[in-house]
């Protein structure tokens, strides 16, 4: 049976998104018809698609990761390729602006909005940029995966982070090899983690502190997106990896530089243990109607 569908699009940093609206649970697409939906040729076009869905209503398996009966709204998020992910980043402040401006929700000045994600319950704010969302915990994963990419002409060691999603982040030697590196082949990871991972290239910025704020510049190719303009999740992981590489004495405090603009990263002690935020601005392009087969 087709199935009209009521949609915006939105980005952040050039990270874009088709979302909708399904407060019931009710519409339950199909990889298949999420990876149609975000084609560029022959779809609307995105590097993810977001159902807005109330938390009440989220599938089992989802429900577990997100039980929180604070958040009224679950961010259930899918990838191009119609894969799930944990957590986006940019995703989030988008999808916190849909439904602040579509009136799907209220943000009192000065409130927090808490979004639920696979990854838990994610406080989001505004801010001058547009809006921060605090990640929350991040662990470093095991190993230094060796990562390969078409025209680096070595394998490098990567460092895995965990920010709610998997990333391996590899620093390279400058913005000539950042710019070289050919994106639009998978890079290769060895080992490969078993649920994938986006991957980071960075380069730091000369100087790299300014101010006490850090300044990296970086790439990246997505988990089931490919290379996409920017990726919020990934701008954490590059700025804790290279705050990790350059030691004691390092900010805590980033700006990351991506091709579709900048985003900050703020790392912060809370009372259970250090927190990770992630601002960015946040923007809804157009509205528009698509059947789906
Ligand atoms: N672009 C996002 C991350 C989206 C999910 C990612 N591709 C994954 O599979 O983990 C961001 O802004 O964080």
């Amino acid at each position: 049976m087709a199935l009209d569908l009521h949609f915006t699009k939105g980005q952040g940093t050039g990270n874009d998104f088709v979302l909708f609206s399904d407060p019931d649970g009710l519409i339950d697409l199909t990889p298949a018809q999420i990876a149609s939906l975000c084609d560029r040729h022959f779809g609307i076009g995105a590097d993810g698609l977001i159902r807005a869905v109330k938390s009440q209503n989220i599938p089992a398996g989802a429900a577990a990761l997100a039980a929180d009966d604070a958040a009224e709204w679950f961010m259930d998020y899918y990838n191009a390729d119609g894969s799930v992910a944990e957590m986006c980043g940019n995703g989030i402040r988008v999808f916190t602006k849909y439904l602040l401006e579509s009136g799907l929700a209220a943000l009192e000045s000065g409130d927090t909005f808490v979004v639920g994600t696979r990854a838990g319950v994610i406080d989001v704010q505004r801010n001058l940029t547009g809006f921060q969302a605090d990640l929350g915990r991040w662990r470093l994963e095991g190993g230094e995966p060796l990562v390969r990419a078409k025209n680096l002409q070595v394998a490098r060691p990567g460092l895995g982070i965990n920010v709610g999603n998997p990333h391996v982040v590899v620093a390279l030697v400058d913005e000539d090899e950042l710019e070289s590196a050919d994106l639009t082949y998978v890079p290769q990871l060895d080992p490969e983690p078993t649920e994938g991972a986006n991957i980071e290239f960075v380069v730091p910025l000369e100087p790299l502190v300014r101010n006490g704020v850090g300044h990296i510049r970086m790439r990246v190719h997505e988990r089931g997106s490919g290379e996409t303009l920017s990726c919020g999740t990934g701008a954490v992981a590059a700025a804790l990896a290279i705050r990790h590489w350059a030691g004691v004495g390092a900010p805590n405090q980033w700006r990351v530089e991506v091709p579709g603009g900048a985003v900050g990263v703020r790392m912060y002690a809370t009372e259970d243990g250090e927190h990770v935020a992630l601002s960015g601005p946040a923007e809804l392009v157009y509205e528009g109607d698509v059947t789906l087969a």
